[in-house]
């Protein structure tokens, strides 16, 4: 069977959707392939069930921050209850709802593994092995996301370690685990499993965080030991190896060995490239791909868009989404003949994923981040002043919790007076990002910023010390 549509999208993770969405809101018609379920990644195994796992127990901490409520939480975490609540957000790993979703928005779905067979031909293969052909008159879209990375340590693959997928989606709390990599994954599963009564050891090759500005992820490695695990740093693996009582046991360079119930590798992803038709258009199997401004694939004939994980600008739903949008509305422009606009800030141009990513990480305490960090402004070459304030002096602070730990940087440009970079840790500051991202995106003056001023006594009580530290 050949059918022909203006658009082909292989992967229907939310940036997928996205495109497909974005393409029939355009006017133009769109075929989305999908291999698995519909959702992809971040709806089964990775945000929301991994966000539902810590999301309990950081309420529960939070009542015991405060006398009257501390009196009230006097249990324990019922474990039960939180993978109950996980299943729900991952739907029982049904796809339902999001395919009605997708039949809602006019966008055609194939089940089936896709592979690009030529020029604007994709080949589609179902499991029942039938293979159906797509075509697209203007343009392929892959957006079929990344993979666990699994490294080269001598008897890691064979000790049937966890990834983030059997992570997310446990169905038994181990009794003890060992977690190598104490990146983003590393350090929130840690995080929720030391809550849900797991014994956790946590391997951080570097520190903890390591992207993350450095007291973010001592504030980190500081709660997690007060939790109860332990969390070594400047720890490498360099072997493992599952016993027949199904013990596994880590050997670190110097050779301690520790063992645990189950090992989780979470060190970084593997674009899903491998096997989706590359070597047929001249591009190597297993890469990510390269894109310009407009996610169009760099050697990709004009006709092929990569987005989301899979292009490796930034490994984010959120930032894949913001790509989706731009990859949707340029594809209809081109195949309309109307202008692109892709000049930085442009309306076909992910011109924030260089400058302006906002990332929380839901640890205790929650890591909120936009922009560059004071090293990373550095390294770009910027002339910088980094301004730090304790978050627990803020009054607002000290109102929503008790002994409220926390602190919050602040890096400006000094050629520029604008806001380059924030990073806020501290308990429940998730939500205070986005006013930091409006600032980072927006280029605000600072001049302009002390005019924005913070409802007392909240948290963003924050910005107003930061800006009185800076100077006016
Ligand atoms: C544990 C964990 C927690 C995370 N938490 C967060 C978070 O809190 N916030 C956040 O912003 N980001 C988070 N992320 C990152 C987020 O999950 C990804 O950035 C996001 O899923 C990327 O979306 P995507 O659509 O590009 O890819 P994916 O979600 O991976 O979707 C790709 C889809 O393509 C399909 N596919 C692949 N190859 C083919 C093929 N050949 N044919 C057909 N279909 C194919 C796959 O089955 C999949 O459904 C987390 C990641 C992990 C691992
Ligand atoms: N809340 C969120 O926004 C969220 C949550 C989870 C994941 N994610 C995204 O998913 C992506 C993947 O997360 P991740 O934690 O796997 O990757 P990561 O890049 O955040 O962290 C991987 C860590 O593993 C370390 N590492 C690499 N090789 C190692 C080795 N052989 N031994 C020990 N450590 C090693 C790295 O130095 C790094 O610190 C990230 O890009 C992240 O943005 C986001």
């Amino acid at each position: 069977m050949d059918t022909t549509y203006d658009v082909v999208v292989i992967g229907a993770g939310p940036v997928g959707e996205n495109v497909a969405d974005r393409v029939v809101k355009g006017g133009l018609t769109a075929a989305i392939v999908e291999r698995e379920l519909v959702g992809g990644e971040c709806s089964y195994w990775a945000c929301m069930p991994t966000k539902a796992l810590l999301r309990s127990a950081s309420a529960l901490r939070a009542a015991r921050r405060l006398p009257g409520a501390r009196e009230a939480a006097t249990g324990d975490l019922d474990v039960a209850a939180v993978l109950g609540r996980r299943d729900e957000f991952a739907a029982h790993w049904k796809d339902d709802g999001q395919v009605a979703w997708l039949e809602s928005a006019g966008i055609a779905l194939h089940r089936g593994h896709g592979r690009i067979a030529s020029a604007k031909v994709v080949e589609v293969t179902g499991d029942d092995g039938v293979i159906s052909t797509l075509t697209a008159r203007h343009a392929v879209v892959v957006a079929t996301g990344s993979g666990a990375l699994v490294p080269d340590i001598d008897g890691l693959r064979a000790s049937a370690p966890w990834t983030s997928r059997e992570a997310a989606a446990a169905s038994a709390v181990p009794g003890r685990l060992a977690v190598i990599g104490a990146g983003v994954v590393g350090s929130e599963m840690a995080t929720a499993f030391a809550a849900l009564g797991s014994a956790v050891t946590l391997l951080a090759r570097g520190g903890v965080l390591p992207a993350a500005e450095p007291f973010a992820g001592e504030l980190v490695a500081e709660a997690l030991r007060e939790a109860g695990a332990s969390v070594r740093t400047g720890a490498e693996a360099t072997a493992v190896r599952r016993d027949a009582d199904g013990t596994v046991r880590i050997t670190l360079a110097g050779g301690e060995e520790i063992e645990a119930d189950e090992v989780l590798v979470a060190v970084g992803r593997t674009p899903n490239t491998w096997d989706v038709g590359l070597d047929r258009i001249g591009l190597r199997p297993g890469s990510w791909l390269t894109v310009d401004e407009t996610m169009r694939v760099v050697d990709g004939g004009g006709w092929l868009y990569a987005a989301g994980d899979v292009n490796r600008r930034v490994l984010l739903t959120h930032q894949g989404k913001y790509q989706a949008r731009a990859t949707g509305d340029v594809i209809v422009a081109r195949a309309k003949g109307e202008p692109v606009e892709d000049g930085r800030w442009g309306r076909h141009a992910a011109t924030a994923d260089v400058s302006a990513v906002p990332q929380v990480v839901f640890t205790e305490p929650e890591v909120a981040s936009v922009g560059l960090t004071a090293a990373a402004a550095d390294e770009a070459g910027l002339r910088t002043r980094v301004v730090d304030y304790d978050l627990g002096a803020v009054a607002g602070a000290s109102l929503h919790a008790d002994g409220y730990r926390g602190r919050a940087r602040m890096v400006v440009d000094e050629d520029r007076h604008v806001i380059v970079g924030c990073t806020l840790a501290g308990p429940d500051v998730a939500e205070l990002i986005h006013a930091a991202t409006i600032a980072v995106a927006g280029e605000v003056p600072l001049d302009r910023l002390w005019h924005a001023v913070p409802a007392y006594p909240t948290v963003s009580e924050i910005w107003l010390r930061l800006l009185e530290t800076y100077g006016r």
